[in-house]
């Protein structure tokens, strides 16, 4: 045998004994300073290194990187801590094994609603009145650490889909009632960002992979526009106020960067307008960052915005439109089967429609209505989007929870156009991508990826709602840290988007 063949040889065989060691570092230390393995093979290709061609170097590096030990999960650790509202959350850590060392790769936490659907995934609290007011998480933590970890161990990070799988499946129940929701949001979400670190991946990216397939990955992404919550009502404040959420939609044809300018600006300008109409009070924030000025109806609030709009230099329509999300299930008397509209006021559900079409007719910049009804006030939606599905948005929330089963059932019953997207709803983002490719795929509809009202300063959401190609986000007022770091996320994008050229 010739001379380069043996040193390659002898190379590739020191090179197959790290790797086979490198797990018991000690043992390797010792090896390499017993037989002065270090100098000889420094000697070795110094001597030969000039003569070598290119080729067998880089047949031997791909030999090694195919020996190399893929980095798996080692174990996942879940924590109580406290979310946007002041109550306990799960927080989970992902550790990864790689080349035999354990790292902490990644850290995320689950959110938590206050208006829930009734079919969401299940939200496990200790339910021990002592502690938190029987908010704790801690059987959830422990679910994390025993029964999630355990089944995990030993994987790999590429398929986030896979891992989602298995936690579904031992859990074993449509609402994750056995594991909890929120364990499994929070891993979910920790998991995906794991594996993007360990594929030295932006988050979307590996979370686009993931949706889409690597070989079908697009070669350019959209940046999702903002619905900003602006002004609060219902159960995220605590006036007079029925309507939940007032949001401003600035326009899609300008970039991302411009559009969130634009909607602070309107937001700064109504926080003015406000404090000069109602008093210095009307601009504390409700749960989301919006204002929670105490108003009676609707149109005083969305009067108040396009007011903001005008006085901010924009154009009421097409500069900036409106958004809605009505929650109406928390103002629905399930035995007189009315809506409270307004209070004091009830509607039944054929007035409450004609209300809604009323409501898009004296302000037409109108584009979009969440839960416009009732969950399961099916015939008023299937009327409702007769009346208004080919003008606006109209989207599923409470009455579809993020769960396929549910979206199916909506696309073929026409109860609306549009979905809001929550993972913690339904608790993987797997399953979430089965409901996008729902609503893209056979209704041709609109996505918006959603917060929860009550969240923690992660910003999966914004690389999601990208990742999956989403034409809309909602993650409440352009203010409170909770909020911000998700728009701030999509700045980061939009600036990694512009230099790679992908956007
Ligand atoms: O109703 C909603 O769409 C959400 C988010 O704004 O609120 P919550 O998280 O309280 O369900």
């Amino acid at each position: 045998m010739d001379q380069k063949k043996l040193i390659l040889l002898k190379f590739l065989e020191f090179s197959i004994l790290v790797l086979e060691m490198s797990s018991k570092k000690n043992q390797l230390r010792a090896y390499v300073e017993k037989h002065k393995i270090a100098e000889k093979l420094e000697d070795a290709l110094n001597s030969c290194l000039d003569k070598l061609p290119e080729e067998p170097f880089s047949f031997l590096a791909a030999k090694l990187l195919e020996l190399a030990p893929p980095p798996v999960v080692d174990h996942l650790h879940g924590r109580q801590i406290l979310d946007s509202r002041g109550n306990p959350t799960v927080e989970v850590d992902v550790y990864c094994k790689i080349n035999g060392e354990v790292k902490l790769m990644a850290r995320s936490s689950a959110p938590s609603g206050a208006s829930t659907g009734s079919s969401e995934a299940l939200e496990l609290r200790d339910k021990d009145e002592k502690t938190y007011l029987g908010k704790g998480v801690l059987k959830a933590c422990k679910n994390v650490d025993e029964k999630i970890s355990p089944v995990l161990q030993g994987k790999e990070l590429k398929s986030l889909v896979l891992l989602d799988e298995i936690m579904c499946k031992t859990d074993g129940t449509e609402l994750k009632t056995k594991l909890g929701g929120n364990s499994i949001t929070a891993c979910s979400f920790a998991l995906a960002t794991a594996g993007a670190k360990l594929l030295d991946q932006p988050l979307f990216m590996y979370l686009a992979e993931n949706f889409y397939g690597k070989e079908n990955m697009p070669s350019k992404f959209t940046l999702p526009v903002p619905m900003v919550n602006i002004l609060n009502g219902g159960k995220h404040a605590g006036g007079k106020l029925k309507i939940q959420e007032f949001m401003i939609v600035p326009s899609k044809d300008i970039p991302f960067s411009q559009r969130l300018k634009n909607v602070t600006t309107v937001y700064h300008h109504l926080g003015k307008l406000l404090v000069k109409r109602y008093g210095v009070s009307a601009k504390n924030l409700g749960d989301e960052g919006g204002f929670a000025p105490l108003l009676d109806t609707a149109d005083e609030a969305l009067e108040a915005i396009e007011e903001a709009i005008k006085s901010a230099g924009f154009t009421v329509g097409t500069d900036i439109r409106l958004a809605m999300d009505a929650a109406a299930s928390e103002f629905y008397d399930e035995k007189t089967q009315k809506y409270e509209i307004v209070e004091g006021e009830w509607v039944t559900t054929e007035e409450l429609v004609d209300w809604w079409v009323a409501l898009v007719e004296r302000h037409p910049a109108i584009c979009s209505i969440e839960d416009g009804l009732h969950e399961t006030d099916y015939k008023g939606w299937i009327s409702m989007q007769e009346k208004l599905g080919d003008k606006i948005m109209l989207v599923m929330d409470d009455v579809t929870t993020s769960n396929p089963r549910l979206i199916k059932q909506g696309i073929e019953e026409k109860w609306a156009n549009s979905l809001l997207l929550k993972i913690n709803q339904i608790g993987t983002i797997m399953e979430g991508f089965e409901a996008v490719r729902l609503i893209h795929n056979e209704l041709q509809g609109n996505v918006i990826v959603s917060h929860r009202s009550g969240e923690t300063t992660n910003s999966v959401i914004a690389d999601l709602a990208v990742g999956v190609g989403a034409g809309y986000i909602k993650t409440g007022a352009t203010a409170r840290g909770e909020r911000t770091c998700k728009y701030n996320r999509l700045l980061q994008i939009e600036e990694y988007l512009i230099s790679k050229e992908m956007l």
